[in-house]
């Protein structure tokens, strides 16, 4: 039988097959090759008499996260506030960066506008080639918008405690709560601990991820983007790559290139670029043998 495992606890697996959910135990061999099961895996499983549930196969996987331990996403819900907290671009272009590197698409969504406005933002995203939702309360038509976009893929929320993740969760009517990321913070154990990671599905089809992560991390170490790779993970900077005087430019600082021409002439924002330019510096010194 094939399935997808929504949950794991303990070295059980709760793979749903169906509309069922078995519990399963992986097979000794993946612990040999290094290969742990991994909430999102699609899985192919047996079942003996007593029911009990063996993972057999892992699909290979679309993606996987180490923290939080997720496989297979398909979008980030990033989510963005207007004030309290205050929106950091340099957070959101972090987070939009490791989504293009690992090929998960970044739905923008904008709260807390009924408090105070942000002039630019969502022109800045949707110039760059993302979906942004400017979310009201008081309206309607950012609704269908939101569950349009989650209609049958995996949706993991991200976004800064307070950002308003579980309200929009709210009030999509699903029926479904985030955990949040306040507890662990309270307990002064950091919020980046690892915590337990659950796939609810939709009743359209689709699931969403119930994690408090992929917040501030430091995703790019961990994920071991080098240099030459970020340039491809900014949607708007990619397509210029090749188009600049010199070979290997770092569309920094340097004459003839085409994504600061691009930058002057208006057709990349001076925000994208900034945080471009503040993640190349971070990712420079990172060497393929320190990964
Ligand atoms: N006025 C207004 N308040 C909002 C909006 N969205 C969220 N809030 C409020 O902002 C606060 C934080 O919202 P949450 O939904 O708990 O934020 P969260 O992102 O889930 O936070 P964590 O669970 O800590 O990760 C709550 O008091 C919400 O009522 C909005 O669009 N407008
Ligand atoms: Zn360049």
């Amino acid at each position: 039988m094939n399935g997808r495992i929504l949950k794991a606890i303990s070295g059980f697996y709760y793979v749903q097959c169906g509309s069922g959910l078995i519990e399963c135990r992986a097979k000794g061999i993946f612990r040999k090759r290094g290969l742990s099961p991994t909430v999102g895996d699609e899985v192919t499983i047996s079942v003996d008499q007593n029911e009990k549930g063996v993972i057999e196969e892992i699909s290979p996987r679309k993606n996987a996260f180490i923290r939080p331990p997720m496989a297979n996403i398909d979008q980030f819900i990033v989510v963005v506030s207007a004030v309290s907290p205050s929106p950091n671009l340099f957070v959101v272009d972090k987070l939009l960066s490791i989504a293009e590197y690992k090929d998960v698409e970044p739905i923008i969504v904008l709260t807390k506008l009924d408090m105070a406005q942000l002039p630019g933002v969502a022109d800045i995203y949707r110039q760059a080639g993302f979906t942004v939702i400017e979310v009201d309360y008081q309206q309607k038509a950012w609704k269908q918008q939101v569950l349009d976009c989650l209609a049958g893929k995996v949706s993991a929320f991200c976004g800064n405690s307070g950002v308003g993740k579980s309200t929009l969760l709210n009030h999509l009517g699903l029926g479904l709560s985030l955990k949040t990321g306040e507890t662990s913070e309270k307990l002064g154990r950091g919020r980046h601990t690892t915590r337990h990671v659950e796939l609810f599905q939709l009743p359209f089809g689709g699931y969403i991820a119930d994690t408090p992560g992929f917040s501030d991390v430091d995703l790019h170490r961990q994920e071991g983007i080098l240099k030459d790779q970020l340039q491809y993970t900014f949607r708007e900077i990619a397509p210029l790559v090749g188009q600049c005087k010199f070979v290997g430019c770092s569309h920094t600082c340097e004459k003839g290139c085409a994504v600061l021409a691009a930058l002057e002439q208006g057709k990349i924002a001076p925000s994208r670029h900034q945080s471009y330019v503040a993640l190349y510096q971070a990712v420079k010194d990172i060497k393929d043998w320190q990964l």
